[in-house]
């Protein structure tokens, strides 16, 4: 299959901490894959060094087969990233805040303005599209970016919990938009601790743990393997067993 993105060996630790540890990860065009972990696996880490955001230590990512330490401008166009963490201009509005960055990628006029009322639309933005992001809830601003990381249409979305803090409402529009974007063929790769979203959006999930993938597969591979019913018990099960020092 044709790699948007492909990832090898990427290793990052912090003093002590082995965040990622020989992670080799990869998605097609129209695929989801999900990070599973629980808190500290390491899944910000590998997703900011997938974006180019963090250096890893060792370790190589290629967008479309473009080195992106060697090209950075040309895969970083490619990319959308979207984390908890990205801070809107606070005294611009939604509307406003998607056409700067609309410009930054250098989106025509017409396109832009056409695409950011897709997505206000979409993403039921409306109310509040018009109002200062300083003004607007901790869930309306992660709408606000969700839609600027879909923006230029990138052929990879990077995604690093995008449903965490939204209403289950909220959270629904989101995860609705995840999979336009996987029927208009972009390549998608996001972190969540949701597992009912992690089973209904993932093509395939790969289930860290202190750093290194300890399984992966599709969500049928990952329950037989496991002999659990559900992803819950198979991710409890897998993590668990590794807590307690031995196979999962
Ligand atoms: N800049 C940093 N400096 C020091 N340690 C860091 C840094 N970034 C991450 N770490 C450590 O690396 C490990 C992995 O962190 P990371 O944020 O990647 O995990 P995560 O799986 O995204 O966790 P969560 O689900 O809680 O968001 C953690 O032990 C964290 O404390």
């Amino acid at each position: 299959m044709n790699q948007t993105m492909r990832a090898e060996g990427l290793t990052k630790s912090f003093g002590q901490v082995h965040a990622a540890d020989r992670v080799s990860l990869s998605v097609a065009a129209g695929e989801v894959v999900g990070l599973l972990g629980p808190n500290g696996a390491g899944k910000t880490t590998i997703l900011r060094m997938i974006a180019g955001i963090l250096t890893p230590d060792a370790g190589e990512v290629f967008i479309n087969g473009i080195d992106v330490a060697r090209d950075p401008l040309a895969t970083k166009s490619k990319i959308g990233f979207h984390s908890g963490d990205t801070q809107l201009y606070q005294r611009l509005n939604p509307r406003e805040a998607l056409e700067y960055f609309g410009r930054l990628y250098g989106m025509n006029e017409r396109a832009l303005h056409h695409r950011i009322e897709e997505l206000v639309e979409q993403l039921e933005m409306g109310s509040f599209a018009s109002r200062p992001c300083g003004t607007l809830s901790s869930g309306q601003k992660q709408r606000a970016n969700i839609a600027r990381a879909f923006l230029h249409e990138p052929d990879l979305l990077i995604l690093d919990e995008p449903t965490n803090a939204l209403d289950v409402v909220s959270g629904q529009f989101i995860v609705e938009a995840i999979r336009r974007e996987k029927a208009a063929g972009r390549a998608v790769i996001f972190s969540t601790h949701i597992m009912g979203e992690a089973e209904y959006l993932c093509d395939r999930i790969s289930l860290l743990h202190q750093g290194r993938i300890v399984d992966e597969g599709t969500v049928p591979e990952l329950l037989e393997r496991s002999g659990c019913p559900n992803l819950t018990d198979a991710f409890l099960k897998n993590i668990g067993a590794r807590r307690n020092g031995g196979a999962a």
